[in-house]
């Protein structure tokens, strides 16, 4: 019998090839042969389960996830498959070790001998990583480092901020250490998400470490205590941070697309209003509300997953250059790759959200899937860098870059384009009607010109001030939102240069060119107050790319789900009854309520204890 597809209609309406779209998405066939592979294995292994997690205790649920992660670990080795992705422990040792510490801990690390974490976070310090209490204070006389927390002893020397090798536990016993403390910091935020693993507190009590477990790739104490930076220059910490950040952006991307291909089926499976003579009700994804939500982020996922594209060239670039000695890039790379963190996971943060809104009240059911996804995804605004911190980092860049305008030195990469900012200060926009929108130059000219001026803008009254602290901290606000925009710009910009390369597939490349309209239309629309107030756009501007967003989310609506489809994601990954390939949502949905332990029982427990003599008492009413 052949399968039920509710949206098989839906999937007979798109206009272009499905599978070459999810080539493109993958980043090339390979990508998609594995992805596709990986994802198959894990959804028939029924060991990778987890439509019973929300119903375990945290303490069963920290369980089943070592038992997953021990098998996952199984079946790499077997398989052969190529490396996972490491969180921070190995991109630590790789990008502050020097030669001989990665020859030592990296094999072990890989080989799972040793399982490591990375903790700098305090109690009270995380972003401000100068504030850090623990000490490492050399011993000459036992060539070793004593790790203290908090501060009690010191050689009177701050040396500033440095990475160490610290045993935990006992290796055969998995007993803390003497001197150590260490457990987990608590449940956390949802039910799922990060309690199903252990995110630890630890404290050193003068534990001792050799000196060569000090990480010792840019700075190293030397046997007689002398500390020295090393030849290697402090900027490689770079290439190791434009990793890391890399995949942050890239998680965006999965993160954002798995709310959205939720949202996009379950609103073409929805119903409500509308119905003519006893017909069907209008589907959700028809109304144009709905529409100027949902295909937003659904330009934002596809934009989002070509700016992590560009980022994996970034971190080769970067490589290469300092292996050469190369730095001339450096703060460059380091603005633009903060920034594209902290405005794509805020994004998606909030988009996911806006998912399990446009999934009305189904979507606060943990069987949607989103109210997980948002408890795993939204500490991605926090962690390797508050979203906030960060956007006044790519700010202080930005304010340095507008005062060297004059100096001859001049911008590269991203923020090449304030070369140009005696012309991006004084264009005018050429729009004169809807379709004048859909140029890609006319697009670039705007955001260039928004966040030329926010950030001259921002320089100029910083001079207002008795001196430029002063003022960055009274300014903040606005330095943040010139911040935003230059991030925003790169993801326009690099969106353009995909739809330059030679895409293949049937209409793949016209729905790409849809999107990219949707994506840049829909922020000027959001950020339109930025656009007129510096003079880009003209209000009347302004209101005629809102009538070509209207024209485009039209052109949307029939390739909607084939454009989810083309995420590839199974179902087990989704992990949604609202997000079924099938969109058979409501038979799901009933399944799915009587597996909950509260209807074991017909009369709920504590009912005989609790309601029972409430209902049947004899209610005396006092006069007061
Ligand atoms: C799930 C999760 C996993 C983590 N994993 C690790 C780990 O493995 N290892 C580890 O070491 N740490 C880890 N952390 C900690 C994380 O890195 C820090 O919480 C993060 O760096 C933010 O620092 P903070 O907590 O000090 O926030 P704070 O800096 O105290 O932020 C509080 C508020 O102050 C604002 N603020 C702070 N400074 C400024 C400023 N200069 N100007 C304007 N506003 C400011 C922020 O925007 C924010 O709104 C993890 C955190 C989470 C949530």
């Amino acid at each position: 019998m052949e399968a039920l597809d509710y949206h098989a209609e839906e999937r007979r309406k798109a206009e272009f090839d499905v599978e070459e779209m999810k080539i493109v998405w993958a980043g090339s066939r390979q990508a998609y042969e594995i992805s596709d592979r990986v994802a198959r294995l894990v959804a028939s292994d029924p060991v990778f389960r987890k439509d019973n997690r929300t119903m375990l205790s945290r303490k069963d649920l920290f369980k089943d996830t070592l038992r997953k992660a021990a098998h996952a670990w199984k079946r790499i080795i077997e398989l052969r498959l190529s490396d996972l992705h490491w969180g921070m422990f190995i991109p630590a040792i790789k990008g502050q070790g020097n030669e001989e510490q990665q020859q030592k801990w990296l094999p072990m690390a890989y080989k799972m001998q040793i399982i490591g974490c990375y903790a700098q976070t305090e109690l009270g310090h995380g972003s401000n990583v100068q504030g850090l209490e623990t000490t490492a204070t050399f011993d000459p006389e036992t060539d070793e480092f004593v790790i203290h927390s908090p501060t009690l002893t010191s050689n009177g020397q701050d040396h500033g901020v440095h990475g160490f090798i610290v045993q935990l536990r006992s290796l055969d016993d998995h007993l803390p250490l003497p001197g150590i403390t260490v457990g987990d910091i608590g449940m956390k935020f949802g039910s799922g998400a990060y309690n199903s693993m252990d995110n630890g507190v630890l404290r050193f009590d003068h534990v001792r470490i050799p000196r060569d477990q000090m990480l010792m790739g840019v700075s190293q104490v030397t046997r007689e205590g002398k500390f020295m930076q090393s030849d290697v220059p402090r900027q490689l910490v770079y290439g190791t941070m434009v990793y890391v950040r890399q995949k942050i952006v890239a998680d965006a991307s999965c993160a954002l697309s798995r709310a959205v291909c939720i949202a996009t089926r379950y609103s073409a499976v929805r119903r409500q209003f509308g119905s003519h003579n006893g017909g069907p009700e209008t589907q959700v994804i028809d109304y144009k509300t709905q529409q100027s939500r949902l295909f937003p982020l659904l330009a934002s996922a596809y934009a989002f997953r070509f700016v992590g594209e560009w980022l994996k060239w970034l971190y080769t670039d970067v490589t290469q250059r300092l292996q050469a000695n190369d730095f001339s890039t450096l703060p460059e790379v380091h603005a633009c790759t903060a920034g594209l963190k902290s405005v794509t996971t805020s994004a998606t943060a909030d988009a996911i959200e806006e998912c399990r809104k446009l999934c009305g009240g189904h979507g606060y059911l943990s069987s949607s899937g989103l109210p997980e996804l948002f408890a795993v995804y939204v500490p991605a605004c926090t962690y390797e860098g508050d979203n906030v911190v960060l956007l006044l980092q790519v700010a202080r860049f930005l304010m340095k870059t507008v005062s060297q305008l004059g100096s001859g030195k001049k911008p590269v990469g991203t923020i090449a384009y304030m070369r140009r900012s005696e012309h991006l200060l004084q264009c005018r926009c050429e729009v004169e009607r809807a379709e004048d929108w859909l140029k890609p130059n006319v697009i670039l000219e705007a955001f260039e010109a928004r966040a030329a001026r926010m950030s001259v803008t921002c320089a100029k009254n910083l001079n207002n001030f008795p001196n430029q602290e002063e003022g960055f901290a009274q300014l903040a606000t606005d330095l943040a939102e010139a911040a935003v925009a230059h991030v925003q710009l790169i993801i326009v910009s690099k969106f353009i240069e995909k739809l330059q390369q030679d895409i293949p597939g049937k209409g793949v490349k016209r729905q790409l060119e849809i999107l990219f309209n949707v994506y840049a239309l829909s922020l000027l629309h959001k950020h339109l107050g930025d656009f007129v107030a510096s003079g880009c756009i003209t209000p009347k501007q302004g209101a005629i790319a809102n009538e070509q967003l209207r024209l485009l989310y039209s052109q949307v609506r029939p390739n909607a789900i084939a454009l989810v489809d083309a995420f590839n994601y199974t179902d087990h990954y989704l992990g949604s009854v609202l997000g079924r390939y099938d969109g058979n949502v409501y038979p799901k949905l009933y399944e799915e309520a009587w597996k909950d332990p509260l209807n074991e029982t017909v009369v709920p427990d504590g009912y005989h204890e609790y309601i029972r003599p409430i209902l049947k008492q004899h209610i005396r009413v006092a006069r007061l």
